[in-house]
């Protein structure tokens, strides 16, 4: 596939440029829930776009930039985001609790080369926070080179729940993990570490399409690849994904780096 330039994965990769496009985002639209879309063009589909409670009649109340994506053990394994706004946290951890969801995966920094990209919508340390009518508390932090796990606890009304907070921090956007393999590593770990129950799991970047739809496609493949698969067909997981979500897995680098992990697992190279 990379020979020539890697001219048959950009073959590849280029036939994925419409998949999905022609679906309605009218939810999205409203002009109630326009400041709720960090990007005015990375716009959630309404057939598959996560639904708040409603609260009362308010228009707009439902909405959040999300949609269920699939993924190796569930038609709605993930629910993909963009990383939260300010004015959206709140309905971002209303997420968390109401999908029941016991774990967030990452995979941007809030700043990068001096953008914001995603609200710091967690405690800096272990004092409760609220969001909402949501109190956050850090338990715990565990510290590796290019990721960090908080367990977090919620609270909300007489109800309180533990939830994992995987974050991967050395990921550039647009980009890939230097080298590729860290990020093969940092699924593995988080698969180590998820609970093995069935609810959704949270992933973000800061569109909530390039690397939440990179780290989804490996996942997937590497828990075919477990179960032995004899064939891995990312072409068509990647298909399946931008159904839900536009963009998801953006650049051809991107795409490329999925394929490269799964050579380095398959041969067992650099993954100590
Ligand atoms: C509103 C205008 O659109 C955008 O800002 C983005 C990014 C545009 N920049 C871009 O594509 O840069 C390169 C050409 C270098 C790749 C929004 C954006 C921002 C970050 C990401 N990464 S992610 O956080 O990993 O998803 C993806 C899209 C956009 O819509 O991109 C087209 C899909």
């Amino acid at each position: 596939m990379s020979a020539d330039s890697d001219f048959r994965f950009s073959e590849e990769f280029e036939e994925l440029k419409h998949v999905g496009r022609e679906q309605p985002c009218s939810a999205a639209d409203l002009p109630v829930n326009r400041p709720k879309n960090r990007f005015t063009n990375i716009l959630p589909y309404d057939h598959s776009r996560y639904k708040l409670q409603p609260v009362d009649d308010e228009e707009g109340s439902d909405y959040i930039n999300a949609n269920y994506v699939p993924g190796h053990n569930s038609p709605r394994e993930f629910i993909v985001t963009q990383g939260p706004l300010h004015c959206t946290r709140d309905d971002f951890w209303r997420m968390c609790w109401e999908s029941g969801s016991r774990a967030i995966v990452m995979l941007t920094r809030c700043v990068e080369k001096g953008r914001e990209k995603c609200d710091r919508y967690w405690p800096y340390d272990t004092r409760p926070v609220y969001y909402g009518d949501i109190a956050v508390t850090a338990l715990n932090e565990s510290r590796y080179p290019d990721w960090t796990v908080t367990e977090l606890m919620l609270c909300r009304g007489a109800e309180q729940r533990v939830l994992k907070h995987f974050h991967f921090t050395t990921w550039p956007d647009f980009g890939v993990p230097d080298p590729p393999t860290t990020l093969a590593r940092f699924v593995r770990a988080f698969r180590e570490r998820c609970p093995p129950d069935s609810r959704p799991v949270v992933v973000h970047c800061s569109a909530g399409v390039g690397r939440s739809g990179t780290f989804i496609t490996l996942d997937t493949a590497l828990q075919q690849l477990a179960n032995h698969a004899e064939f891995i067909d990312i072409f068509g997981m990647v298909h399946a994904m931008r159904r839900e979500r536009v963009w998801m897995v953006q650049t051809e680098q991107q795409y490329i780096c999925i394929h490269q992990c799964l050579v380095a697992v398959l041969e067992g190279q650099d993954m100590a």
